[in-house]
């Protein structure tokens, strides 16, 4: 099938680092100011933006790039506006966004400020209904569903309904990470709905941010962990026992893990490229996907990291399409099946399977 094909169909993105789905153009630019003043030298970094290949060590010291050209609230309100519109336009009509909130003292920024940079990016995308709602509110007393971004794009409108997970850094302290979750908290009403544990696999302890994690569940926060992303049987048993909502990866499982995974049934959202790429698999010809996919175990196919590894949800499909032998209907119903794993309501379940329900007819 054609790339077109992919991009009319509806997808649900439930794993998209923020700061990872950044535009090469938009990289290119804000690297090239930051030349111009003389905080980078442009010509070292464009490089490091285009590289293709890349291990995961390498992915990290890029992401420790992206920060620096990110470094300001007009610039995190403008990805973010960008990623959502970038998303819409390959028609993602639910996005569950992540993304590490950031401390930075020397240009006043805290975590809370950070998020709010986000959050106006969310509102700066051509929006004609966003009601915020209050958490278990009535339905019945709001127009429409809290945060649909409805874009123009060329002359199709596309509607696209955006929730916020905000992550923990593996090199995060204790602390931090329970401000992170106290922040999520207090945010709960203007779209956040969850928490993510990411970064360098092979940095931090589980017991640095179990107790922030174990708060926010019993808060009622959704929960998803970046898990065996890297080998490490003993905190993939402590995180799969923490009862995650979903987890991310699940690269580096052993028969253990994964009967205890299957058991609990917890749903897996899946990054093809990014594991081939950070090389958390060998090829996509062994890749855990398809006996996930024979034993029917939930999953949602996503792309982690659109800007860092080129790629896009419709592309996502296309490679699952090709690599293990589904057709459209199948990956569409996959893409259906990702309603039943995503950190909103019953409302915005309801919505979003009419959007399907009504797609399918074209399919
Ligand atoms: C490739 N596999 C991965 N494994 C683990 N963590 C990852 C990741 N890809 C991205 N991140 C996490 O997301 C951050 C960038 O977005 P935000 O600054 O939060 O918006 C990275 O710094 C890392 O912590
Ligand atoms: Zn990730």
């Amino acid at each position: 099938m054609e790339m077109e094909g992919w991009v009319s169909m509806p997808k649900v993105e439930l794993h998209a680092h923020l700061n990872g789905s950044v535009r090469d153009s938009t990289l290119l630019e804000l690297a090239r100011v930051l030349g111009e003043k003389g905080v980078i030298v442009f010509s070292d970094v464009e490089h490091v933006i285009l590289k293709n290949e890349r291990s995961l060590t390498e992915v990290f010291r890029l992401f420790d790039l992206i920060h620096i050209l990110t470094t300001d609230h007009k610039i995190i309100t403008r990805i973010t506006k960008e990623v959502i519109e970038d998303f819409a336009s390959e028609n993602v009509v639910y996005l569950e966004l992540r993304t590490t909130p950031k401390k930075n003292e020397s240009i006043g920024m805290s975590k809370r400020s950070y998020l709010e940079a986000v959050l106006e990016g969310i509102k700066a995308v051509n929006t004609v209904d966003v009601a915020f709602r209050p958490h278990n509110a009535d339905v019945s007393n709001v127009k429409r569903s809290s945060l649909i971004n409805d874009t123009c794009n060329g002359s199709t409108r596309k509607k696209i309904y955006v929730r916020l997970l905000l992550s923990i850094d593996r090199r995060e302290t204790t602390e931090a990470a329970m401000e992170t979750v106290k922040l999520a908290l207090e945010m709960r009403d203007l779209g956040v709905v969850g928490i993510d544990l990411s970064g360098n696999p092979i940095v931090g302890e589980w017991m640095t941010f179990f107790p922030a994690l174990k708060f926010a569940r019993e808060q009622g926060l959704y929960i998803t962990l970046h898990c065996g992303e890297v080998p490490n049987p003993k905190e993939i048993r402590a995180m799969l026992d923490l009862l995650p909502q979903r987890i991310g990866h699940a690269c580096c499982f052993e028969e253990e893990e994964w009967k205890r995974l299957k058991s609990l049934n917890i749903p897996v959202e899946i990054c093809l490229t990014s594991n081939i790429r950070t090389n958390s698999v060998r090829s996509i010809e062994v890749h855990h996907f398809a006996d996930l996919y024979n034993s029917k175990h939930p999953l949602v196919i996503c792309t982690d990291d659109s800007g860092v590894f080129s790629t896009s949800v419709s592309k996502e499909y296309n490679l699952a399409a090709s690599a293990f032998g589904l057709g459209r209907r199948e990956i569409f119903q996959l893409a259906r099946n990702a309603i039943e794993y995503i950190f909103a309501d019953d409302e915005v379940k309801r919505e979003l399977k009419e959007i399907f329900n009504s797609a399918e007819l074209d399919q």
